[in-house]
C-alpha cells in the first residue's frame, strides 16, 4: 500500500515532510562501499574491475574481453530485427533534432573603450557515458547520452553497460554505432564509474562522465567529481503526477508503474484534486501489479514509496509539486499549460493527457537523463551543454588599456598584490611616456 496523504488533515505537514525527506538512495553504506570500490580501481586498474565485475555481474572477463570488438558488435547488429531498428532510428532522428537546437553561440564584440571581448564554446575531448544494465537494458539511454555528447563534437566517447551474466542486449550495441559511439566496455556500477575517471591499463580516462544509474553509480559520480565532471546525479527514476478526475484511472496507474517498474527505489506520486479519484488510480495500480512482468520491482518501489495525495485545488498541487521538484511531472488536467506555468522545479513536464512520460523516455526527443533525488531544483537534464565549456575571449587595444587600466592598477593595490597592479603600470607608463 502507498501512503495515502490529505493536504486537509492537521499531520499533513509532518508527514509531507517525511516523504520529502525519504532516503531512496546515497546510504552511508553505499557510500562506503563505493569509496572502496574507487580506491581499490584506483590502485589496481583492470585486475580490480575484472574481480568487482565477476562479484556484481558474474561474468568473467580479460584486460582483452573488457571491451567489445568490432566482430562482436557486427555480429550482434546482425541479430536486431527490423522493427527494433526502424524505431531506434526514429528515436535517433527525433533526439539528435531536438538537442541540435540546444547548440549555443559563440559572442565576439567590441565595446566602447576598444576593448575586444567574447567567448567561445568547444567540446571537451573525451566523454565516458555510463548506461545502466543491471535490472534493465537502456539502448534508449544510449542514444541520450550519445547524440548530445556528438552534437556538441566530442572528439571520443566511451560507453561502460554492465552486462549481468554475460546478457547482451544488441540493441545497446547498435544505439551505440546508429549514435557514433567509439569504444563499449562491458563493466558497470562504481568500478565502471572509477574506470572511466582515473583510466586503467586498458581504458584511458575521460573528461566527463554522464548518464544514470543507480544508487552505486550515483554514489560513485558524486565521489570522482573534480577529478572530471559529471552532469548530475540521475539516480532511481521518480514520477509526480498531477491528475483531475476527468482522467482514466488505469491510464494514470499505468504512467505511475511506468517509473516504479524501473527500481525498488523509484518512486511514483499521485497529486489530486479528488480523493475518489485518489483511491481509483491506487485500485488500478493493484489490478494491473497482479499481472505486471515486473511487478516484483514496481510493488515494492510502490509500497515503500508510492503516494496519493489529495488536495483542495490545483494550485496547492502545484506548490507541492515544486516543493517535491520530481524529475518527470505528468499534467493531466483541463489546462496543462496554466500549471505547468506555476510548476517551476521539475526536470522535464508532460502536458495533457495524451503525453504519457513514456513517450519522453523514447521518442519524444527531450533527453531522458533527469536530475533525481529533488535535484531539479538546482540542475536540468542532460543536453549539449553539459559535453561543452567556455572560454572567455579578451584583447586591448591601446586605447582601451589607457581607459581601463589604470582602475585595475587600483583595484591590484587595493588587494596588496603588487605584481598585478605592475603588470598592468608597466604598460600604462609606456603608452604614457
Ligand atoms: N534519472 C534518469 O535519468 C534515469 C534514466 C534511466 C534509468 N535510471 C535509473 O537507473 C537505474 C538503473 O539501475 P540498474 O541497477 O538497473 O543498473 P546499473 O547499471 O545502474 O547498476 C548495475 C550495477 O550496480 C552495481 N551493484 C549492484 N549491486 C551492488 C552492490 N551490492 N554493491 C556494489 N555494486 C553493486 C553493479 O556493479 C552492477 O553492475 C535505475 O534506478 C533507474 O531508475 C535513471
Ligand atoms: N525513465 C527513465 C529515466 O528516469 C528513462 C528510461 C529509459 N527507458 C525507459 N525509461
Ligand atoms: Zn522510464
Amino acid at each position: 500500500m502507498p501512503q495515502f496523504l490529505d493536504s486537509r488533515q492537521p499531520d499533513f505537514e509532518t508527514a509531507f515532510a517525511a516523504l520529502l525527506g525519504a532516503k531512496r538512495e546515497d546510504s552511508p553504506d553505499v557510500d562506503a562501499v563505493v569509496a572502496d570500490i574507487i580506491a581499490d580501481v584506483r590502485t589496481r586498474g583492470d585486475a580490480a574491475v575484472i574481480e568487482l565485475t565477476e562479484r556484481f555481474d558474474r561474468i568473467t572477463l580479460t584486460p582483452q574481453t573488457l571491451r567489445f570488438s568490432a566482430e562482436e558488435i557486427a555480429q550482434a547488429l546482425e541479430e536486431v530485427p527490423a522493427p527494433e531498428r526502424a524505431a531506434l532510428e526514429l528515436a535517433a532522428a527525433r533526439i539528435r533534432a531536438y538537442h541540435e537546437r540546444q547548440m549555443p553561440q559563440d559572442a565576439d564584440w567590441t565595446d566602447d573603450t576598444g576593448a575586444r571581448l567574447g567567448w567561445r564554446w568547444s567540446a571537451v575531448s573525451a566523454a565516458g557515458l555510463y548506461v545502466p544494465g543491471g535490472l534493465a537494458s537502456y539502448p534508449s539511454s544510449v542514444l541520450m547520452n550519445a547524440i548530445p555528447a556528438k552534437v556538441a563534437g566530442v572528439g571520443r566517447l566511451a560507453i561502460a553497460v554492465p552486462t549481468p551474466d554475460g546478457q547482451v542486449n544488441p540493441l545497446v550495441l547498435l544505439a551505440a554505432q546508429i549514435s557514433g559511439v567509439d569504444e563499449v566496455y562491458r563493466i558497470g556500477g562504481a568500478q565502471a564509474i572509477a574506470a572511466l575517471a582515473y583510466g586503467t591499463d586498458t581504458i584511458a580516462p575521460v573528461d566527463k562522465i554522464t548518464g544514470p544509474g543507480n544508487a552505486f553509480v550515483a554514489a560513485a559520480k558524486r565521489r570522482v567529481f573534480g577529478k572530471v565532471g559529471i552532469d548530475m546525479i540521475a539516480g532511481p527514476s521518480e514520477i509526480l503526477v498531477i491528475a483531475d478526475r476527468d482522467n482514466d484511472p488505469d491510464w494514470i496507474a499505468l504512467d505511475l508503474l511506468s517509473q516504479a517498474e524501473h527500481d525498488e527505489s523509484a518512486q511514483s506520486i499521485l497529486i489530486t484534486d479528488d480523493a475518489g479519484f485518489g483511491r481509483a488510480v491506487a485500485d488500478a495500480v493493484d489490478k494491473r501489479l497482479e499481472t505486471l512482468e515486473r511487478r516484483a520491482i514496481a510493488g515494492v518501489s510502490w509500497r515503500d514509496f508510492g503516494a496519493v495525495i489529495t488536495v483542495s485545488d490545483l494550485d496547492e498541487a502545484a506548490a507541492l509539486s515544486n516543493r517535491i521538484a520530481p524529475e518527470h511531472l505528468e499534467l493531466c488536467v483541463a489546462d496543462p499549460e496554466a500549471l505547468a506555468a506555476k510548476t517551476v522545479h521539475a526536470g522535464a513536464i508532460f502536458l495533457g493527457q495524451y503525453t504519457p512520460e513514456a513517450i519522453g523516455d523514447y521518442v519524444g526527443g527531450p533527453n531522458h537523463v533527469l536530475p533525481t533525488a529533488r535535484s531539479a531544483r538546482f540542475s536540468s537534464g542532460l543536453s549539449v551543454m553539459d559535453f561543452l565549456k567556455r572560454t572567455t575571449l579578451s584583447r586591448m587595444t591601446p586605447e582601451a588599456l589607457r581607459a581601463i587600466g589604470p582602475a585595475a592598477a587600483q583595484l591590484a593595490r587595493s588587494e596588496s598584490l603588487e605584481a598585478h597592479g605592475l603588470s598592468v603600470q608597466a604598460r600604462l607608463d609606456r603608452l604614457n611616456g
